[in-house]
């Protein structure tokens, strides 16, 4: 099993805290077998992913772990994902080369709510922005209340614009 940054990332604390039967840890390569997209399609759809694909979006994480931190929550007993979250953490030229963690992806399985998992996940995110030098956490203004549970206060109202097909059309015709 090979796992997607050192554990020595993973807060103590957390661990600590996590009801028994639970395990919060670097999400690996054999999390497909586990669950984690089934548990990562009750925040938002992912299509018919193969094991190739997930094994292909794996390695590049890897070869980026510096950057891209996800991690997951484990019924042990089931050997089942039931929590997932991911920190990406952003290089800036602002605040003297400063990095900015952005949390992403947050999500508990839907028979597992309630439990405090979702602050576990955070809580372990917000370590490892901390551990890596981040200078501040952000995440977007989705589930509010949630978040302010968290200890995140709200700041600025995110602007977003997504491409539409013929924004691509008119882009690959170009090209
Ligand atoms: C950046 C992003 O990814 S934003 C998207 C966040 N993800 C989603 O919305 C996906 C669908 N929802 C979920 O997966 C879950 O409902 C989550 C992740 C939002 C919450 O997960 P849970 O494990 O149930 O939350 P957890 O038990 O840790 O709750 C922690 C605290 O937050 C509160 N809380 C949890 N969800 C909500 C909510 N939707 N509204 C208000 N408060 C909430 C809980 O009551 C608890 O507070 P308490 O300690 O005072 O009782």
């Amino acid at each position: 099993m090979v796992e997607l940054f050192s554990t020595n990332l993973i807060s103590p604390q957390v661990l600590a805290a996590l009801p028994a039967g639970f395990l919060v840890r670097p999400l690996s390569d054999n999390d497909f077998d586990k669950g984690f997209l089934t548990c990562l399609e009750m925040l938002t759809t992912i299509g018919p992913m193969t094991k190739a694909q997930f094994k292909d979006r794996f390695s590049y994480l890897k070869k980026h772990s510096h950057e891209y931190f996800t991690i997951v929550i484990e019924d042990t007993k089931k050997g089942v994902i039931v929590g997932a979250g991911t920190l990406l953490v952003e290089r800036k030229f602002v605040h003297l080369n400063g990095l900015v963690g952005h949390i992403e992806d947050i999500v508990t399985h839907k028979d597992y709510r309630g439990l405090n998992l979702g602050l576990r996940v955070i809580d372990t995110l917000k370590y490892i922005g901390l551990k890596t030098g981040c200078y501040k956490v952000d995440c977007s203004e989705k589930n509010v209340p949630f978040y302010v549970k968290c200890g995140f206060k709200q700041k600025e109202v995110e602007m977003v614009l997504y491409y539409d097909e013929n924004d691509k059309a008119k882009i690959s015709s170009k090209l």
